[in-house]
């Protein structure tokens, strides 16, 4: 269901604008997100003042929303926002009826604006310099590409998913609810998300990749992969897939059956792969799902996300091996791009993705990550291509300076 935000959107925004700019003024940790197809918009905020680090037993953790980087921390905790207060927005309703606003509210929006502005665009040229050495050219990712066929074919890995990041500087004009709003209009299918850490720092993504999700008895993953770009008036329909980016997908869906496995879990159901659309790119996808209830395993969430991440999407096969090989030869802090975020035991769901199609907002830049999945027939150019179209999902709703 696509979410129109016409008629109310100027009291949706300021809305917005004024939250957003109390709350990094206030140096409060928050998370905004809409699931796919919800006509729903959660904000979750911790006032704590505390960067929490908990180990993600999913069951015992009270309301809250779980980030977690790519590489594992030696105590394999992740962050979590605890939630303070929790807001959940019906975005087919008036905002006015949902909410009572406040009479201060800055009507216009010009101060929320103003202080949002200043935050995002604001330089710092230390920082600058040092994320500047994980910038990655075309040809510098084209030879890992190269790198990692040649380990496919050396025998060394079955899959290996390199990334890079793109920074690009953001324009005076940036405008961080309107980019938002843009997110939440264009992508029906993906996760919308917006979560600021003084820590961590403030990302912005429409992933379209869940990780695991669990809801009263049921236990949802899925394995994601292969991309073309939606094209024609039924792309979906149209679709037609190579054998390199079926085998890609394969090794995913085999990746997550030997994770059941590895747990004796054999009643799950898998249904796929079928043809997806994620913005304007299609992607095969195979969903599992089990009843946690009649196969006696009410901890399969905390249990899959542990043997999951990172997943054969993000990493590589075998996980060890195509870990180890992006960590000598990918030269990027990969941070929270590939890693999981999403809210926890919130109205007793859990929906945790991968966090992916995802830009990190600093310095007066956007820092935008993209991988692609490379086997032994990977055309090095074509997934150069591919991640310069995975950045622009984002990127085009940023207003960028190119
Ligand atoms: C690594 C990314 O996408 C993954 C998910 C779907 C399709 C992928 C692919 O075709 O390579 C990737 O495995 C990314 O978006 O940066």
């Amino acid at each position: 269901m696509q979410v129109a935000l016409d008629q109310d959107t100027i009291s949706l925004e300021r809305y917005l604008e004024q939250l957003f700019a109390e709350l990094i003024e206030d140096g409060h940790q928050f998370a905004v997100w809409r699931k796919p197809k919800s006509p729903f918009l959660q904000i979750l905020v911790d006032k704590s003042g505390q960067t929490k680090r908990i180990s993600p037993q999913l069951e015992e953790l009270t309301t809250g929303f779980i980030i977690h980087p790519f590489v594992d921390q030696h105590d394999k905790k992740a962050y979590y926002l605890e939630a303070d207060e929790y807001i959940k927005l019906d975005l087919s309703l008036p905002i006015e009826t949902q909410l009572s606003i406040s009479k201060t509210m800055d009507q216009d929006g010009k101060k929320a604006k103003s202080i949002l502005n200043q935050f995002f665009l604001k330089k710092s040229s230390t920082k600058e310099a040092l994320n500047k050495n994980f910038e990655c050219s075309k040809i510098e990712f084209i030879k890992l590409v190269d790198k990692g066929i040649q380990a496919i074919k050396d025998g060394h890995l079955n899959k290996i998913v390199p990334a890079k990041m793109k920074k690009v500087a953001l324009q005076e004009s940036f405008d961080l609810v309107q980019s938002f709003k843009s997110l939440l209009n264009s992508y029906p299918n993906a996760f919308i998300n917006f979560f600021h850490l003084p820590e961590l720092g403030t990302w912005i993504g429409a992933s379209p990749e869940v990780l695991i999700q669990t809801k009263g008895n049921e236990f949802y993953t899925m394995s994601l992969a292969g991309t073309q770009k939606a094209l024609g008036d039924n792309p979906l329909k149209n679709a037609a897939w190579t054998q390199k980016e079926i085998e890609e997908q394969a090794l995913v869906s085999r990746y997550i059956v030997d994770c059941f496995k590895k747990i004796r879990l054999r009643e799950y159901e898998e249904i796929g792969p079928k043809t997806v659309l994620a913005g304007n790119l299609l992607h095969l996808r195979s969903d599992f799902k089990v009843n946690m209830a009649t196969t006696n395993f009410p901890q399969l969430g905390t249990v899959m996300l542990e043997l999951l991440h990172p997943t054969s999407a993000v990493c590589g096969m075998p996980r060890q091996a195509a870990f180890d090989f992006l960590s000598q030869h990918e030269n990027l802090d990969r941070s929270l791009f590939a890693g999981f975020i999403g809210p926890v035991n919130v109205e007793g769901e859990t929906s945790i993705y991968v966090n992916l199609r995802t830009a990190q907002i600093k310095n007066g830049a956007a820092l935008l990550y993209a991988g692609a999945g490379v086997t032994e027939d990977s055309d090095p150019e074509k997934e150069w291509e591919e991640t310069e179209m995975k950045c622009e999902i984002i990127g085009k709703h940023l207003n960028l300076n190119n």
